[in-house]
């Protein structure tokens, strides 16, 4: 898979990659990364990408024409790859959509930066993406946000392959278990003991009342685009009914 990032920070983005799972994917050759920065497409001596906003305003807006010479140059070298403008006014990235743009041959993303784009560059873009409803500095870290949660989806990319499947958002949307490992015993509390008994579907039962508990208390909001099966919903209330005792 090919990401494009168009970004005035080239090296935020490949200094990041230089490690994890997105290092490791792209040594693996399952992703390739190209930065393209629009400076090298400016046509003015000082490289200039930014100006003033019509109207006024507070900030500096880039501009359109060294943002759109940059996408033509990455839909030249990622063709039918869509282009996705990072931005707290984007649709908010969730696990749906990470998985849906894994089966993607390849993505262009525009990493903005000052107060934004000129709006007449959003014609060249196909969705704009949000991580949150927070205010960051730049779409850099957003654009690698982006990126390692589709990288991790992709095949043999992940050392352990279950490790994306069991995720838990991508559990159909459930919040994780609680997870032990050694020492048994940290500070006089013992690891459960299902965890230590070998009996592997006495252990995925628990873990899915946990996940079910845990969503139930922490985002309900979670559990209520989920509908139970049955054993959920039994294991659901029995969670509850010794969380009461
Ligand atoms: N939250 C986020 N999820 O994606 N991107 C962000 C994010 O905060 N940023 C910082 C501001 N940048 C420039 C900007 C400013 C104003 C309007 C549009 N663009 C974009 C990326």
């Amino acid at each position: 898979m090919r990401f494009d990032i168009i970004t005035i920070f080239p090296e935020l983005i490949h200094g990041y990659l230089r490690e994890g799972v997105l290092g490791r994917g792209q040594a693996k050759g399952l992703i390739q990364v190209h930065t393209w920065n629009p400076r090298d497409f400016s046509d003015n001596a000082y490289r200039r990408v930014d100006d003033r906003p019509f109207g006024g305003g507070p900030g500096m807006l880039m501009m359109a024409p060294p943002l759109l010479a940059a996408i033509a140059a990455a839909r030249a070298a990622n063709p039918g790859a869509p282009v996705l403008y990072l931005s707290p006014q984007g649709q908010r990235l969730q696990q749906s959509a990470v998985q849906d743009f894994a089966g993607v041959e390849g993505l262009i993303l525009l990493a903005g930066r000052y107060e934004g784009i000129d709006e007449r560059v959003l014609a060249e873009v196909d969705a704009e993406w949000s991580i949150g409803d927070y205010v960051l500095a730049g779409g850099e870290l957003p654009a690698l946000v982006l990126m390692e949660a589709v990288a991790r989806q992709l095949p043999g990319l992940l050392g352990h392959a279950d490790s994306a499947a069991e995720d838990s958002f991508a559990d159909a949307g459930l919040l994780d278990c609680p997870h032990y490992t050694r020492p048994e015993v940290v500070g006089g509390k013992k690891v459960p003991e299902v965890l230590l008994s070998g009996d592997h579907a006495r252990i995925r039962r628990w873990r899915l009342q946990q996940s079910l508990g845990r969503t139930a208390e922490r985002r309900p909001d979670v559990l209520a685009q989920r509908v139970l099966s049955a054993q959920e919903q039994q294991l659901l209330e029995d969670y509850r009914r010794q969380d009461g005792e």
